[in-house]
């Protein structure tokens, strides 16, 4: 590994004394400064020196940037001289540069032309966090799922090579197709399905080259059994930092070889040359080939290196010279799972906890260190997490799995096919449900509610507050079919205290008009504002009901009898409207002939930008304004206003009415 790991106030980027690390370059030909890079042609002809300090002076960008903004400083850190060498040896958007998950593209973004959006890194309407079609040609998949790339890159390699623009194909200027994809993806079926098909017979002649980001880390240690293949392969004596053979030429004496790779490493991925020259012998080859290349997340920042946690892998705003957060941690509604979980493990020794390889990000950190036997991390294999708890339950224990909310979307088949259809008592725990902010369209937990609508037999509890969070996981985890709990990533708030419960579902405010009013239904978080939109309300003489149904799936009797005791019914949630609390609602009305007009207050049903929770959630229409505004539109028989429309651009990203083809790139 090159010596390249300094102190963020000394980091030697060819910086003179006086001059601003991104200030124009001196007369020794130093590179050019970042600001300057309008893309990866002003990489190709600088030498090692200046490559060390562009490399440096990267570094030394990305620590200011993120840790002034928050985002994914460890991942990035770790793949500098990686990606330089992949835009020296690579002519993007010519070739195409398709990045796994995507959260590691910072360097791609500077070195295409966009440093100079680092101030508004992951804020509304600013740099996205990840590939953004709209912001270059350079970037292809915003997708931040995991373990996609190269399902991509076999389609992409598939459409070039019909239309005889594939590298090999005999032209000279054939495109070449780069997967770069992390050791923590390819934990992920869908990467192994992507291998299956890039290294069958046919592909032999359609060459992608896979880059295969070996840190031996997602957040944690990668684990299980590709982890210690690679870790052989690696040819370590541990993890980090040990010195690194020579490439070795392909060979079929490794999994890729075996499924018609050819494997070219291990590579130390913080040597550009030794990168580059690997990457020149892969696209040589014009055949499907491996380069496995071996890097270190957190490189080259001391605070990131010693984080044992996870590198750094993504922060909030931090103090650049010590990587920590000023002031004390908040407590969120994920630190109240993690409490909770707990107590429920000491009482319920049946009860085990599964992660796709999240651990800490889903609160399991306490319950794994009192009941380390208990806990189960699976990798980045959410479908394999769903259908091994449909095992676990069939053996007698309850499992509860612990998922972001948008990484459930692809094990919809195991919840659906796995565990409800045998009624299995399984609990899934839906962290970051709603609208959770800086991670933008793929990471918003908005699809759940009417996904979990759909499933037979499920039951699904929105909490309004902390205190509820602890009831119905208890609930949950006692009854005995599948359940489901979704709460956002945020602070957790006080406790709304009800003013009685009927039927399940508590009464926060009002309810003893006698005149019939409006029944204003609140969903879990939305609790607030409603309440504060009844006080409103009330100041203007209309009579509000607030009412928490806690289990939000399915409808429960005392909501629709609650619903036919009022003039107006205006359901809020921070979810999708299509198919979520509000369109249950109304079915359940009409199925039981109640004919209230019932009013949905609700996302989008659309992919909506990166911003603050707080702000996307206004711009969607639910503050306590709005809410309001939907409520009065509703008594002058009108369906609520569209998603307020924010002076600004609209928070949501509109779908393409045409098919945004490849086409649309060189
Ligand atoms: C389907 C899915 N599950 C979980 C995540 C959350 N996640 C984001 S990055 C990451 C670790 C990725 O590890 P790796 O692919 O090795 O990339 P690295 O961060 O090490 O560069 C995880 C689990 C995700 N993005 N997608
Ligand atoms: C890339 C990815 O999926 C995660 O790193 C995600 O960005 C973490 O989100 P939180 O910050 O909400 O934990
Ligand atoms: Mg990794």
């Amino acid at each position: 590994m090159t010596g390249h790991t300094v102190e963020p106030s000394v980091i030697d980027d060819g910086t003179r004394p006086g001059e601003t690390p991104s200030g124009a370059p001196s007369a020794r030909r130093d590179p050019p400064a970042l600001e300057q890079i309008i893309g990866p042609a002003a990489l190709r002809d600088l030498d090692r020196t200046q490559l060390d300090h562009l490399a440096a002076r990267i570094r030394r960008f990305l620590v200011e940037k993120v840790c002034a903004a928050g985002g994914h400083l460890g991942v990035n850190l770790g793949v500098v001289e990686l990606t330089i060498a992949l835009h020296r040896v690579f002519d993007s958007p010519h070739d195409v540069l398709v990045f796994d998950t995507g959260h590691q593209t910072y360097v791609h973004k500077i070195l295409t032309g966009r440093a100079d959006g680092f101030d508004t890194l992951r804020r509304y309407g600013g740099l996205a966090g990840y590939p953004s079609r709209s912001e270059s040609v350079h970037d292809w998949v915003e997708n931040s799922h995991a373990s996609t790339a190269l399902s991509y890159a076999d389609g992409i390699a598939k459409s070039l090579q019909l239309k005889g623009e594939l590298a090999g194909s005999g032209r000279p200027d054939g495109r070449r197709v780069v997967a770069i994809v992390g050791d923590g993806a390819l934990t992920g079926g869908l990467a192994w399905e992507g291998l299956n098909n890039l290294g069958s017979a046919t592909a032999q002649n359609r060459p992608v080259i896979v880059v295969l980001n070996d840190n031996g880390r997602s957040y944690a240690p990668t684990v299980g059994g590709v982890a210690s293949h690679l870790h052989r392969l690696r040819g370590r004596r541990d993890h980090e930092g040990a010195p690194m053979p020579e490439p070795r030429p392909p060979s079929a004496e490794n999994l890729f070889g075996q499924l018609g790779l050819a494997y070219l490493g291990p590579v130390d991925g913080h040597d550009v040359a030794a990168v580059q020259d690997a990457l020149e012998r892969a696209a040589e080859a014009c055949r499907p080939v491996v380069v496995h290349v071996i890097t270190s997340k957190g490189s080259g920042y001391p605070p990131a290196e010693c984080d044992e946690a996870d590198r750094m892998h993504g922060v909030g705003v931090v103090d650049p010279a010590t990587g920590k957060a000023e002031g004390p941690g908040e407590r969120t509604w994920t630190g109240v799972f993690g409490e909770e979980m707990v107590q429920i493990g000491a009482r319920r020794p049946d009860v085990v906890a599964i992660t796709a390889a999240m651990l800490r990000p889903v609160g399991l950190a306490p319950f794994a260190e009192a009941f380390p036997d208990r806990v189960f991390d699976v990798g980045i294999a959410e479908q394999h997490a769903v259908c091994s708890a449909a095992g676990l339950a069939m053996g007698g224990l309850h499992p509860v799995v612990c998922l972001y909310s948008t990484f459930l979307n692809r094990a919809f088949d195991q919840v659906l096919m796995d565990v409800a259809l045998h009624r299995l008592a399984v609990t899934f725990i839906l962290d970051r449900a709603g609208i959770t902010g800086p991670d933008g369209p793929s990471h918003h937990g908005v699809w759940d509610v009417g996904l979990l609508g759909l499933v037979p037999g499920l039951r699904l509890a929105a909490p309004r507050d902390p205190a509820r969070l602890r009831e119905l996981l208890r609930e949950a985890i006692d009854h005995e079919g599948p359940t489901a709990v979704r709460f956002p990533r945020a602070t957790a708030g006080s406790d709304i205290v009800a003013q009685r419960r009927v039927g399940g579902v508590d009464i926060l405010h009002g309810g003893d008009h006698r005149a019939p009013h409006v029944l204003l239904v609140a969903a879990g978080s939305t609790a607030q504002s409603c309440l504060r939109a009844a006080d409103g309300l009330e100041r203007s003489g209309i009579g509000v009901t607030v009412a928490d149904p806690r289990w939000i799936v399915p409808v429960g009797t005392a909501v629709v009898e609650l619903a036919a005791r009022h003039r107006l019914v205006v359901t809020v949630e921070d979810g999708v409207r299509h198919g979520g609390v509000g369109a249950l609602l109304s079915q359940a009305c009409a199925d039981a002939s109640v004919t209230t007009p019932v009013r949905h207050v609700g996302l989008p049903h659309a992919f909506i930008e990166h911003g603050t929770r707080r702000d996307l959630l206004d711009r969607c229409g639910l503050s306590a304004q709005q809410i309001a505004a939907a409520v009065r539109r509703g008594l002058d028989g009108h369906p609520p206003p569209p998603p307020a429309r924010a002076p600004a651009p609209d928070p949501v990203i509109h779908a393409p009415t045409t098919a945004r083809t490849g086409g649309e790139r060189p």
